[in-house]
């Protein structure tokens, strides 16, 4: 998506969340500095992604019915794009992610297993995880940086707001032919897999329930073929029983 078309989305979710879009460029810029040697440059994705089937996996509740597993395993050639916590589960399930969109709050032990793996990581500045980045970056080889505001070298905005959503935006922005959401529930329940839980859990519902407005709005104009398994589709995505391709 055209950054003009991103940034009224990002001035709601601003607004919203009150995050500060000063502190967010500022993260961005601070990735940008810490990857100058070692970011890759985009097209890596392009290859792995546009014309294929991707999967983008979450990691809402559903991940861990039998029948999603036996999806992700049946469907072995599409790209699997893993967000955040949803590594966790893939890895403790011996698959390894092609493509991973986090900020870095989710387990980092199974983050850099996932790098090993030969994963592309791609990693998000904003405001809220300065602190995150200067930890965790320094310990991935290669990476492409993504931000939610104005790109700056090496860091891109690829459009989208939680971990899951901007990997069906990367999905869509990078020519996929197919996009396939499995564990991206959405819902009243945060997944195992996911570490927020207690006081965070009520923002994390929030954040979902925007992650999820942004898919209403980019399956309205998407040109990859969108489907769900989950129980309660995202509008505008088809649903696909979970024992189907
Ligand atoms: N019910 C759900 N519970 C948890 N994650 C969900 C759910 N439904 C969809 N997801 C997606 O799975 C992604 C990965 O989940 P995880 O909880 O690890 O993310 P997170 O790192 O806390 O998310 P973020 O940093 O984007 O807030 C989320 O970003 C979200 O897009
Ligand atoms: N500034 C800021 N931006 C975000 C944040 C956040 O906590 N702060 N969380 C996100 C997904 O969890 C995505 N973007
Ligand atoms: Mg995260």
């Amino acid at each position: 998506m055209k950054f003009a078309d991103w940034f009224p989305y990002y001035q709601g979710i601003r607004a919203e969340f009150g995050y500060s879009t000063e502190k967010d460029q500022e993260a961005a810029r601070i990735l940008s500095e810490m990857i100058k040697s070692k970011a890759l440059d985009p097209k890596v994705l392009q290859k792995k992604i546009k014309g294929k089937n991707i999967i983008v996996v979450g990691a809402g509740p559903s991940l861990e019915d039998e029948k999603t597993l036996k999806f992700i395993k049946k469907n072995k050639k599409s790209v699997k794009i893993a967000a955040d916590g949803a590594v966790q589960f893939l890895i403790e399930n011996k698959i390894k992610p092609d493509i991973v969109v986090t900020d870095l709050d989710g387990d980092a032990a199974s983050l850099q297993k996932a790098e090993k793996g030969g994963a592309i990581m791609v990693v998000h500045a904003h405001g809220d995880n300065t602190a995150m980045l200067k930890k965790l970056v320094p310990k991935f080889k290669k990476l492409v940086g993504s931000t939610q505001v104005m790109p700056v070298e090496n860091v891109y905005n690829f459009g989208g707001f939680t971990d899951g959503d901007r990997g069906v935006f990367l999905a869509e922005e990078f020519g996929a032919k197919k996009i396939v959401l499995v564990g991206m529930d959405f819902g009243e329940s945060i997944g195992k897999y996911s570490k927020k839980k207690g006081k965070d859990a009520e923002l994390k519902k929030q954040k979902m329930e925007a992650g999820k407005r942004l898919l209403e709005m980019l399956a309205k104009q998407s040109r990859s073929e969108l489907a769900d398994i989950s129980k309660k589709p995202i509008r505008g995505f088809a649903p696909l029983a979970a024992n189907k391709a």
